[in-house]
């Protein structure tokens, strides 16, 4: 006999994945988090003697303390906005999926911090799912962020006996409804404010040196902005493709925003509207470093309108286009499961 009985449905979860945020923004835990993040093999290449070094001796004793700075500087009261917007996106899709008739949960989860992966998936199986589809809050893949979180995954699986049938979406960075919902977000805002002198979409950057041995996600940055621009019919002439948050010394993808803002307000560019495609929920990357740095360092160079086009957060297009991109992705997965399998509460 069977610890438990046979189910007779299949139950399906929805990881909804991003890149997770300090508990609180305060020097202690940004430590915490900085660790947790600075750790990982997939962020930082360089060899781990020399990393730890580096680390433990000088960028976890001086960057927690203006982290948190900064990130008081963009707390809502409810706390972290990339974990508001996460947690509200995953609350959206779940209620949209169920909709449209598709009966699975949907789970916001971080890869650094809380609520970890490996937290939500044992809630996720404490909850009968026997499937789950891992979804990312990365439109363009990278293996400093996309395989990350596989990883995490994937370390948890070696942590259980009976795992859920797992799948993966690795990439819609030309998916037509995330570009429709990008559309949408900058047609409705020009509809409101009035065009700029320049669009500059801005992507996180990651080293060159990633690109060299293989990472898609340059590629990715710039083909999404093609259809963007594409789309809003907009010519070469009137948007540049940049990339933010360099972090040490060595080569980012270039052009790098914050010169290419100076650069535009030294050029007399009057005004510049600034958006950042790659970034499904504004975060400390968008609301502090373009909305706010940004801002100071285009109008500082003679700039006269610096405008911040908020990310897709809430917007009804965007979580249309995530929903679509989970329902392709459910497809196939029959409700039924076979009369010979048992179900998913064994011991570990
Ligand atoms: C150290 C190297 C880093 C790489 C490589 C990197 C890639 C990368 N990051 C994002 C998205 C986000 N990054 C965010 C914050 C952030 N990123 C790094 C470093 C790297 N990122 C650090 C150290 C930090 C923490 C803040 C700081 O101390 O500067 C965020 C915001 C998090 C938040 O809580 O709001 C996002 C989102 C992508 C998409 C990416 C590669 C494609
Ligand atoms: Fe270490
Ligand atoms: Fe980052």
């Amino acid at each position: 006999m069977p610890l438990s009985p046979p189910a007779a449905e299949e139950r399906t979860a929805v990881l909804w994945c991003n890149l997770g945020s300090p508990d609180e923004p305060t020097a202690p835990a940004v430590r915490r988090y900085l660790s947790q993040f600075l750790h990982d093999p997939r962020v930082i290449e360089i060899p781990r003697a020399i990393w730890c070094l580096i680390l433990h001796g000088i960028i976890l004793r001086v960057r927690p303390a203006k982290s948190a700075a900064k990130y008081a500087s963009i707390w809502l009261p409810e706390g972290s906005p990339l974990k508001v917007w996460t947690v509200k996106q995953a609350k959206l899709l779940a209620g949209w999926l169920g909709e449209r008739g598709h009966r699975v949960s949907v789970r916001p989860a971080m890869r650094y911090a809380n609520p970890s992966i490996a937290s939500q998936l044992d809630a996720a199986q404490a909850d009968g799912a026997t499937r789950v589809l891992v979804m990312q809050a990365y439109p363009q893949y990278s293996g400093t962020t996309t395989a990350s979180v596989i990883d995490a995954v994937a370390a948890w699986t070696r942590t259980r006996r009976r795992l859920p049938e797992l799948r993966f979406v690795n990439q819609y960075h030309d998916h037509p409804l995330y570009i429709d919902a990008l559309a949408q977000s900058v047609e409705t805002w020009w509809k409101h404010n009035g065009r700029p002198d320049q669009l500059v979409m801005s992507f996180h950057g990651i080293p060159e040196r990633n690109i060299r041995l293989g990472d898609p996600y340059q590629g990715q940055c710039l083909e999404t902005a093609r259809l963007l621009t594409e789309r809003l019919g907009l010519p070469a002439t009137d948007y540049r493709v940049t990339f933010q948050s360099r972090f040490g010394r060595a080569k980012w993808l270039e052009p790098y925003t914050e010169p290419t803002l100076r650069e535009l307000g030294a050029a007399g560019v009057g005004r510049v509207d600034v958006m950042c495609p790659g970034f499904p929920a504004d975060c400390l990357e968008t609301l502090e470093e373009i909305a706010m740095e940004g801002r100071e360092a285009f109008l500082h160079a003679g700039g006269k309108d610096f405008r911040y086009i908020p990310c897709l957060n809430d917007s009804p297009a965007w979580i249309t286009a995530l929903a679509a991109i989970a329902e392709q992705h459910l497809a196939g997965w029959p409700t039924q499961r076979s009369a010979a399998a048992t179900t998913q509460n064994v011991p570990r």
